[in-house]
């Protein structure tokens, strides 16, 4: 068995269109100079969205549409040596497409979930071609993760997926051939397609990792790291160098987008880094994810949104977010509620004694009074009314996370 590979994950943005996918064959082809690559690939952007609409019949999107996005795609990533093939390999998707549209088997979950992995097998066929046109043996790998039945968010199996990759993995990288995985699908153990949940290639990505023996795992996106706010929010959010598993998943289960909430959990199990870094800036240095856990201070503003405060019996039923308290036979939570005017701004790191009391007093002076300020398990967690949120977010983005890394600097 050669040596174990480095997992490069590519994400939709990644793969968006022909310059996309040259740009990902050169970064894995640069890399399989060193040594050997397991590229897990996510779906062009949009696509995933498409396929979905398509079985809820929402969406005037068409297999013939699909197909000539990728042919499009393959027409200027792939040389005229390895089209003809990578043409082939796309004419028969669109053809098992249509087939798997027209005539579905099992539940209606099952078959949103056979449908919707067909973007990821779409770009592994292009970005192999691409890679081969580089010069560099690609080879798709199908299928290696093992999931339980749990269509639209199936959980892994690490035992199934080790035996599932030494069979379709491990003898494309033996070959000397960069394996081009597709993302986002596993099979349950009836063979039975499953998907990992929307975002999943992440999870793919370490899963494959753990399974094969990586010491770390690439996940390659259109920002330099995992910022320490949402940028779509907070225009002054800045990569953050360093997080340990627990900040990031905790971060990714509060809006961190760029990591799917799960990411985390085979990485954590097996020591596994994680590198999050830009594809379209590869010097910049990206975000690594380890087991250390870093000095005081909060690293990172979280948002969730849709939720309420209520009291509730303890013996409830609810979806609850997060357990504030209890008292007197009722406890006092945060429950899902996409209607309840309420979200939580958390501050994900290792909140220093003050942390709390300063959050509280930004938030006050902004005019902004917290329905509940407090230590939980997702950090300093702040309760604001909905419409504050974002300035919320802001302020304490400010006054918590940038006045630190000003002192530090100091
Ligand atoms: N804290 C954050 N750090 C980085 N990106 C974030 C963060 N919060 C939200 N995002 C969004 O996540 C996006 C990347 O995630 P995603 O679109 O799933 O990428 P990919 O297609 O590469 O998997 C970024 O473009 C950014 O808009
Ligand atoms: N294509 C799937 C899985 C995925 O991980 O995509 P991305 O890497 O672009 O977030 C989705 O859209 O959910």
């Amino acid at each position: 068995m050669s040596e174990a590979p480095l997992v490069m994950k590519f994400g939709g943005t990644s793969v968006g269109g022909g310059a996309e996918f040259v740009r990902a064959a050169q970064i894995a082809a640069g890399a399989a100079e060193s040594g050997p690559v397991a590229a897990v690939v996510s779906a062009m952007s949009g696509t995933t969205d498409a396929l979905l609409g398509m079985t809820a019949r929402t969406s005037t999107a068409t297999t013939g549409g699909v197909l000539d996005r990728h042919l499009a795609a393959a027409r200027h990533a792939v040389s005229g040596r390895f089209l003809p093939q990578v043409e082939s390999w796309l004419r028969e998707l669109a053809a098992r497409l249509d087939r798997t549209l027209r005539s579905p088997n099992g539940s209606a979950a099952a078959h949103r979930d056979a449908v919707a992995g067909f973007g990821e097998r779409f770009s592994a066929a292009v970005l192999a071609g691409a890679l081969c046109s580089l010069g560099v043996p690609a080879r798709v790998a199908d299928d290696p993760i093992a999931t339980d039945a749990s269509f639209g968010g199936a959980a892994v199996d690490a035992a199934a997926t080790r035996r599932r990759a030494a069979r379709c993995v491990w003898p494309v990288l033996d070959g000397g051939a960069v394996a081009v995985v597709p993302g986002y699908v596993g099979r349950a153990p009836d063979g039975s397609i499953t998907t990992l949940g929307r975002g999943g290639s992440d999870l793919s990505a370490t899963a494959l990792g753990r399974a094969l023996g990586s010491r770390e795992v690439w996940i390659l996106t259109d920002v330099s790291g995992v910022f320490d706010a949402d940028p779509d929010l907070v225009p002054e959010a800045a990569p953050v160098s360093g997080l340990s598993y627990r900040e990031a998943a905790a971060f990714a289960r509060l809006g961190a987008k760029v990591l799917h909430p799960k990411t985390m959990q085979p990485a954590a199990a097996s020591g596994m880094e994680i590198l999050v870094k830009n594809t379209f800036d590869l010097g910049a240095p990206g975000t690594r994810i380890s087991a250390r856990e870093g000095a005081p201070g909060v690293r990172c503003i979280g948002l969730r949104r849709g939720l309420s405060l209520e009291r509730l019996p303890a013996a409830g039923s609810r979806s609850v977010f997060c357990v504030l308290g209890a008292d007197s036979g009722s406890v006092r939570a945060l429950v899902e509620a996409p209607d309840g005017g309420v979200a939580v701004v958390a501050g994900i790191g290792a909140p220093a004694d003050g942390d709390l009391l300063c959050g509280i007093r930004a938030l006050e002076a902004a005019g902004i009074h917290p329905l509940w300020a407090g230590s939980t398990t997702a950090g300093l967690t702040f309760a604001v009314p909905d419409g504050a949120a974002v300035e919320a977010v802001r302020v304490l983005h400010r006054e918590l996370v940038r006045a630190c890394l000003v002192e530090e600097v100091a």
